[in-house]
C-alpha cells in the first residue's frame, strides 16, 4: 500500500517517522510533498528509503491514502488541484475542518477519514482520534491499526471531534502546563529544573499508566489509594480545589471548543 503525505511540518514529518518506524507501510512506499527542502531533507536523513519531492500531485497519484498535513486553511488550494478519488482514500489532519468541507475539494464519494493525532506522535505515544465517512468496514480497521502503530487510536462519531480533539490534542499543552507549573513550585524548593522535569514527568506517566493498564479503575480510586486520612496529599487536594483546580481545567477545554 502506497502512503502520499501532503505537508512535511509537525504533524506530516511525525507521520512519515511513526509510519516508517512501523511494519504496515514500507518506508519505500511512503512519499511526502512539501515546498521547502530543510524538512524533507531532515526526514531523508532519518530514513533514507522514503520518497520525498515538491510536487504534490506527483506524490499523490499513485497512492492509495494521501493524507493531507498542511494548515486548515490552505487544505481547499492543496487538495482541489489533485482531484482525488475512488479508490484513493484521504485522510485529513486538519483541526475544525469536517467531512462536509473536505468533500467539495474531491471526489465526495471517496472514503474519507478525519485524523486528529496529538505531537505525542513523534514518540509513537500519540492518542489519535478517528473518523469514517464513506469507508468499509475493512477501511475503518486498516485506518485503526495503522495509527495505533503510533500510540493509542479511536474510532468515534464526527460529531465528538471538536471535544475530543481539545481533550487530547489541546490536552498535550494542558498537561505540560500542570508539569510547567510543578516545576516552578519544585525550583522554588529547592530542586534543579532538570531533576524537577525528571519527576514530575515520571509521574505523570505512572498516572496514565494507573489508569491505561487497570480497565477497572477510575481517577478516584487511584487518588483514594494516596491519600492517607491526615497526611500531606488531601492539604494539597483540598488546596487545589479552593483554587479553582477542577473549575479551570474544565473551563479549559471547553474553551478549546
Ligand atoms: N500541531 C498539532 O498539535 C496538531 C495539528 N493538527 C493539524 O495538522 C495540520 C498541520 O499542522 P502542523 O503540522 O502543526 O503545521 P506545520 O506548519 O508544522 O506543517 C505544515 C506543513 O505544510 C507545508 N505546506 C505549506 N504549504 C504547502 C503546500 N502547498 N503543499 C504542501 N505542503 C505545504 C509547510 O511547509 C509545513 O511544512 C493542521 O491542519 C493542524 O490543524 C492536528 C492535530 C494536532
Ligand atoms: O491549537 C490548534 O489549533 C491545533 C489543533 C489541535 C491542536 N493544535
Amino acid at each position: 500500500m502506497k502512503v502520499a503525505i501532503i505537508g512535511a511540518g509537525n504533524m506530516g514529518g511525525a507521520i512519515a517517522r511513526g509510519l516508517a518506524h512501523g511494519h504496515y507501510i514500507k518506508a519505500q512506499d511512503i512519499i511526502v510533498s512539501n515546498p521547502s527542502s530543510g524538512k524533507l531533507e531532515a526526514l531523508k536523513a532519518d530514513f533514507p528509503d522514503i520518497r520525498t519531492t515538491h510536487n504534490n500531485k506527483e506524490a499523490s497519484e499513485d497512492a492509495d491514502i494521501v493524507i493531507i498535513a498542511v494548515k486548515p486553511w490552505k487544505v481547499k488550494e492543496v487538495l482541489e488541484p489533485l482531484r482525488l478519488r475512488q479508490p484513493q482514500i484521504l485522510v485529513s489532519v486538519a483541526a475544525g475542518l469536517t467531512f462536509e468541507d473536505l468533500a467539495h475539494f474531491v471526489d465526495p464519494e471517496m472514503p474519507i477519514f478525519r485524523v486528529i493525532p496529538n505531537t505525542a506522535i513523534s514518540e509513537l505515544a500519540s492518542m489519535t482520534l478517528i473518523a469514517a465517512r464513506n469507508a468499509s468496514d475493512t477501511q475503518v480497521k486498516q485506518m485503526i491499526e495503522l495509527f495505533n502503530e503510533m500510540g493509542m487510536s479511536i474510532l468515534i462519531e464526527e460529531k465528538q471531534f471538536a471535544a475530543a480533539t481539545s481533550l487530547t490534542s489541546c490536552g498535550i499543552a494542558y498537561v505540560l502546563k500542570y508539569v510547567q507549573a510543578a516545576m516552578q513550585a519544585g525550583v522554588e524548593l529547592g530542586i534543579k529544573p532538570k531533576d524537577a522535569m525528571k519527576m514530575v514527568a515520571q509521574t505523570v506517566e505512572g498516572a496514565a499508566q494507573l489508569l491505561l493498564k487497570n480497565e477497572q479503575t477510575h481517577p478516584v480510586l487511584e487518588i483514594e489509594k494516596v491519600t492517607t486520612p491526615g497526611g500531606i496529599t488531601i492539604k494539597g487536594i483540598n488546596q487545589l480545589e479552593h483554587d479553582g483546580f477542577t473549575s479551570a481545567v474544565i473551563n479549559a477545554i471547553k474553551a478549546s471548543m
